[in-house]
């Protein structure tokens, strides 16, 4: 439903509050074409109303000639910014940069946050960005999971379709996602709800099985027929089944990337606001499907790169692949069973 200038001046508000703005500090908002003008109005008048300096950073799209999606995230690594020095120098100079654009997985990122920068992604549409409003009980519940990530060496996936994936860990940090930016130097995603970690360079290994349901982004399908994928040192080495695996295997080859199969991140899903059915319910373009990547109780898995957490690998292609009904287990541990988070009461 449509959202008016009130209530997202109010959600931008009440996020930025969140991310402890502060008067005379500098808020630098980067846009560009395909930049949600609410989205970037009501910033504009929240930021300004709490006192801030703020800036707008408007870049010229890139990448047009290579991706074969428009989905913010299908085409990553280089941005407006990559070898934009004047650009990058105001970004580092803000206390706040509001990435209305997509920075995510780009070395520029890293830079400026290393500065002390705060970096809040929010590229979805303004009704999602209500109705996903983050709190403090958000960040308690992806605190708790990240809690749980952070001592791990190992995560186990099992589900009855046939997923029984390894997942050696403790190489990479725990990001956790929970939408908004209270430290110096933090990203995060609004709207999410999610920790996520990356497993240890080239000992994931096993077998996923996607079942009917299951989501791929940024394809934004729920697919039909099981997809079936053996992974072997790090990387996934084959992809089996029907047409959604041709379709998957079609656009991953456009990409003539080894690094594209690579496992990326790991995680599962924590926010009770989002749900499985909701990308249905959306055109596929009108978001980037953060609804399937949050939900409550998904095992969030992911092919690509690994720069976003200090690795080595960069690939343009990243593939995010939110899966139901999995058993996600940490050090033999339960912590979601069957696609139901295991309460932490319970887990004791
Ligand atoms: O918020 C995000 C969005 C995409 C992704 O791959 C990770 N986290």
């Amino acid at each position: 439903m449509p959202v008016s200038d009130a209530d997202m001046v109010r959600a931008w508000t009440h996020v930025l509050s969140l991310s402890k703005l502060q008067p005379k500090q500098t808020v630098t908002i980067l846009t560009s074409q395909t930049t949600h003008p609410q989205t970037l109005s009501t910033a504009i008048i929240a930021a300004s109303n709490l006192g801030a300096t703020v800036n707008r950073l408007d870049l010229s799209p890139v990448n047009a000639e290579f991706a074969h999606s428009r989905d913010s995230l299908a085409y990553l690594g280089t941005t407006p910014l990559t070898g934009n020095r004047p650009a990058i120098a105001a970004l580092k100079e803000s206390d706040l940069v509001l990435d209305l654009m997509t920075l995510l997985f780009s070395p520029e990122q890293a830079e400026i946050l290393e500065s002390g920068t705060k970096i809040l992604l929010a590229v979805e549409p303004p009704e999602v960005l209500v109705r996903l409003l983050p709190s403090l009980e958000d960040k308690a519940r992806v605190g708790e999971s990240a809690a749980l990530l952070q001592g791990a060496r190992e995560m186990r996936v099992t589900s009855k379709a046939g997923t029984d994936l390894h997942l050696p860990m403790g190489e990479f940090p725990v990001i956790q996602e929970y939408g908004f930016v209270d430290e110096p130097g933090r990203w995060d995603h609004w709207p999410s709800g999610f920790s996520l970690t990356f497993p240890n360079e080239g000992q994931a290994s096993g077998r996923v099985v996607l079942d009917r349901g299951d989501i791929l982004l940024p394809m934004k399908t729920y697919i039909n027929t099981p997809i079936e994928m053996i992974v072997e040192k790090g990387y996934v080495t084959s992809i089996k089944g029907d047409v959604d695996a041709d379709l998957l295997n079609d656009y991953m080859g456009s990409f003539d990337d080894r690094e594209a199969y690579a496992i990326s991140h790991i995680g599962w899903g924590q926010q009770k606001r989002a749900r499985w059915s909701t990308l249905g319910l959306y055109d596929r373009e009108q978001t980037i499907g953060m609804d399937a990547r949050a939900f409550e109780g998904n095992f969030l898995f992911s092919m690509g790169p690994n720069n976003e957490a200090g690795g080595s690998r960069t690939t343009a292609c990243h593939i995010d692949i939110p899966m139901r009904n999995c058993t996600v287990l940490l050090d033999g541990q339960e912590v979601v069973r069957e696609g139901k988070v295991v309460s932490l009461k319970q887990a004791a």
